[in-house]
């Protein structure tokens, strides 16, 4: 029979874990020695544990497969506990594997270190920010405690919590068998469907819009076969930007409401039927509807239920409604009053000697991708995320909805861990969170390309709260301190500055490049003015 901390590696790379993500601590050393000696999974170390979090979620969101966080006890898991937060609400299937006292250390009278108030707060924490748990302190129950903890990461897509005595690690256990995922029930399956399918065929202006769930699921593909099969236009949220990333005949563009396109605006907002796949209703994803979404003419299929109207069908997995829609609809023309545009990206910076803006970077970075390829991308919360909503739709993982700081860097560290090139967006302020974690890239050969937007600033708090003298950031110079950790750094100021050292950073490889942007404090993106004023006349309308 195999060693517990065996049979939990060998099952977490049956259920899709491709790497595992960590900071080791004396509650998890002997598994980390396991981790490291038996190579199951490869084993990424970082440097605080938020990464560790963060790195995870975004491996998870890029392989379609589960992203996993060892910490130890206590001091470990209780960092963790932001990213976690974030990947819950992002629904990005991370799982934390946290160490905890063996069974002697719970009884010896001692408070042990790393406990905060009773040896078992560290569950009860995880227990409102994952959707399974369990404590492995049972060496007959264990291996049936991960089936099922890792068939509900799989099946919500959601984090999940095992706490791993240190105890444990060597116990004797029947391997771990993996449990069946649970299907539709195929009676209500057909009723849905036909009744999805009847709501469309009597629609005028029906649309699609998609967010993170598609991927989650890893429906992507056949979504795009059934947008293309019902003639139907497509457009993703805030959230979901990036996705159907291969499908440029699909995606008409990103629903923004009153700060995007216009023409994707009016797709949805007249729309007389709203077919919502995968989609988290936020306030990051609507707040800025001029139409707010409407039961009546929307059709929402998320977190394995879908409603229609005012009625509801659970126990509706994303993947077996898409398939069975795909089965009993029937190819369809579109209708010529129906607009397939797809939204324009800028291109062709002029490489001249003008100041940077923010949506300067994103016309550089779309003519490197013109020139080289598009690169996958992550990005952090503050402007450069706006701005990545101007940069042509590549895949992108980014806390569009948790909206949670740090997560950029360690997002790209961990989708490089995949084996992907990835570009990173990420503000100033941002950057002094977690960006450090660069420093990590040369043990494992890592080489992103990083994008800091400095304009010394708390930019997006300043554009709500302009006469805080707190949003005033000094200069760091990020280029300087990114020669000294292993990478290269370049700070440029002009326009030909940026062009050129993005071109060096596409043809470096084998360690990562970070190109520090200096932007004028007041200056935002294009994006984000247009959202800045939306959610301003919004509020105005909530206070008349
Ligand atoms: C973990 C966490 N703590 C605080 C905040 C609140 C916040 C939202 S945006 C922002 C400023 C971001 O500055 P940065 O320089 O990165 O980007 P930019 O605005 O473009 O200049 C803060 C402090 C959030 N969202 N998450
Ligand atoms: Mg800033």
């Amino acid at each position: 029979m195999p060693a517990l901390a065996h049979a939990l590696l060998a099952a977490l790379k049956d259920h899709g874990a491709r790497e595992i993500f960590g900071i080791p601590g004396d509650f998890v050393l002997p598994l980390f020695k396991v981790i490291e000696e038996s190579d199951i999974l490869p084993n990424v170390t970082l440097s605080h544990e938020p990464a560790v979090g963060f790195a995870a979620d975004a491996a998870a969101r890029y392989h379609g497969g589960l992203g996993v966080a060892v910490v130890t006890y206590g001091a470990g898991a209780f960092n963790l506990v932001n990213a976690i937060a974030g990947a819950y609400a992002e629904r990005s299937p991370v799982v934390v594997i946290a160490g905890a006292p063996g069974a002697r250390e719970r009884v010896s009278g001692f408070l042990l270190h790393h406990q905060a108030r009773t040896v078992d707060t560290q569950l009860a924490v995880f227990k409102e920010i994952t959707c399974d748990q369990a404590v492995l302190s049972d060496p007959v129950t264990a291996p049936a405690q991960i089936a099922r903890v890792l068939r509900s990461a799989r099946e919500m897509s959601l984090p999940v919590y095992l706490e791993f005595p240190r105890d444990m690690v060597d116990a004797e256990v029947e391997a771990v068998v993996p449990l069946p995922s649970r299907q539709a029930n195929q009676e209500a399956l057909g009723e849905c469907v036909e009744e999805i399918l009847g709501r469309i065929e009597r629609a005028v202006r029906p649309v699609i819009v998609v967010d993170v769930e598609i991927r989650r699921y890893g429906v992507e593909d056949r979504i795009a076969a059934l947008a293309r099969k019902l003639a139907l236009p497509l457009v993703t949220t805030f959230m979901g930007r990036g996705l159907l990333d291969k499908a440029d005949d699909v995606v008409a563009g990103t629903y923004l409401g009153a700060a995007g396109d216009p023409a994707i605006t009016q797709l949805v907002e007249d729309a007389d039927l709203v077919l919502m796949l995968g989609v988290i209703l936020s306030d990051t994803n609507f707040a800025l509807s001029n139409r707010a979404p409407d039961p009546r003419r929307m059709i929402l299929a998320a977190s394995r239920e879908v409603q229609i109207g005012h009625h509801v069908y659970r126990d509706m997995p994303l993947g077996d409604l898409i398939d069975a829609l795909d089965d009993r609809a029937t190819k369809r023309t579109a209708p010529t009053t129906l607009p397939r545009q797809r939204t324009a990206y800028p291109r062709g910076l002029v490489a001249d000697g003008q100041p940077i803006a923010p949506s300067d970077i994103a016309t550089a970075i779309n003519d490197m991708f013109d020139r080289h390829g598009r690169m996958p991308m992550t990005s952090d919360i503050g402007d450069c995320l706006f701005t990545a909503m101007e940069i042509d739709n590549t895949a992108l993982a980014a806390p569009g909805y948790y909206a949670g700081m740090g997560f950029g860097v360690p997002a790209g560290i961990g989708v490089a861990a995949t084996g992907l090139r990835p570009l990173v967006l990420v503000g100033d302020g941002a950057f002094q969170m977690t960006g450090w974690e660069l420093g990590n890239c040369r043990r494992y050969g890592l080489d992103p390309i990083v994008v800091v937007f400095n304009n010394c600033s708390w930019e997006m708090l300043r554009v709500f709260q302009p006469e805080s003298r707190f949003n005033n950031l000094d200069d760091w110079h990020y280029a300087d301190i990114a020669n000294s950790i292993g990478g290269t750094g370049e700070r440029v100021a002009t326009r030909a500055e940026l062009v050129a050292a993005l071109e060096r950073a596409a043809q470096r490889r084998g360690q990562f490049s970070l190109i520090e942007v200096m932007l004028p404090r007041g200056k935002t993106s294009d994006t984000l003015a247009r959202f800045v004023a939306g959610f301003k006349s919004a509020r105005e309308r909530m206070t008349k």
